[in-house]
């Protein structure tokens, strides 16, 4: 596999209780990756582990070809995160929050300008730019949350299930969205707890209890079965 995302058995424990036990899998180079798990089974630890917020001596993380424990600022360069939870000024415009996040990455403000713009093209957000975050619905301050993780140009996308709270147009927009990034060559890591945002084209890995208990192309793995069915039996299954 030529870069792209690699984990390998990185376990996690918040005092007693094993979070994350021996997870391993790759994200191949331009993929739309989708990591499926129920609640609780450690989707959130997993994103908290690939960004830094915690750190793990037991496995190890390869961003884009950088080690994150030995080189974080390289490795977190070639990393997009779209987090769960909404991060925008809304009382400032969408440009406006791209500048300030664009500043917090060292751009000067020309290289900014030029980057916002085709970041916004990218996702069909530019007439959008000189409104205030607060005037635009969930979908496209969603869209724009995608424009600012790829104002650095990342080449490893990750998103925290990131349709929560959207209607179903606008979720299918963002699934639309970053399919097109993975065949521009972006390596797409998922996270979710619902099936229906996969597509049989993704790969999937599914997280249960800390573990990775399957993996492998969606339209291979689910065999013939509906992926909705095949995921409660494994996951029900492993209870
Ligand atoms: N701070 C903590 N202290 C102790 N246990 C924790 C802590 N945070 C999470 N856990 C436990 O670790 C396991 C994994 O949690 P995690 O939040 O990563 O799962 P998740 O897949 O993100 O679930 P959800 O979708 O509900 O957020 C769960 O059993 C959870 O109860």
């Amino acid at each position: 596999m030529e870069f792209g995302l690699t984990v390998r058995d990185l376990s996690f424990r918040y005092g007693r209780k094993l979070a994350l036990d021996s997870v391993s899998f790759d994200v191949p180079r331009g993929s739309f990756t989708a990591l499926l798990g129920p609640n609780g089974a450690g989707k959130s630890t997993l994103v908290a582990l690939l960004t830094r917020l915690l750190v793990s001596r037991e496995g190890s993380i390869v961003v884009a070809g950088h080690d994150l424990a030995r080189a974080p600022r390289r490795s977190l360069a070639a990393l997009g995160v779209v987090f769960q939870q909404p991060t925008l000024d809304l009382d400032l415009t969408v440009r406006q929050n791209l500048f300030y996040f664009a500043a917090l990455h060292g751009l000067s403000r020309r290289d900014a300008s030029v980057r916002i713009d085709r970041s916004l093209d990218r996702l069909g957000m530019r007439e959008r730019a000189g409104e205030k975050v607060r005037a635009l619905n969930g979908g496209h301050r969603r869209r724009m949350e995608l424009a600012r993780a790829l104002l650095h140009e990342p080449s490893v996308l990750m998103l925290d299930e990131p349709t929560v709270g959207l209607d179903a147009a606008a979720r299918r927009a963002i699934t639309g969205h970053v399919h097109d990034l993975a065949d521009q060559g972006v390596s797409v890591l998922w996270t979710t707890h619902l099936t229906d945002e996969v597509e049989d084209s993704d790969q999937l890995l599914v997280l249960h209890k800390g573990r990775i208990v399957a993996s492998g192309q969606t339209g291979e793995v689910r065999g013939g079965q509906d992926l909705q069915d095949w995921f409660l039996a494994r996951t029900e299954e492993a209870a």
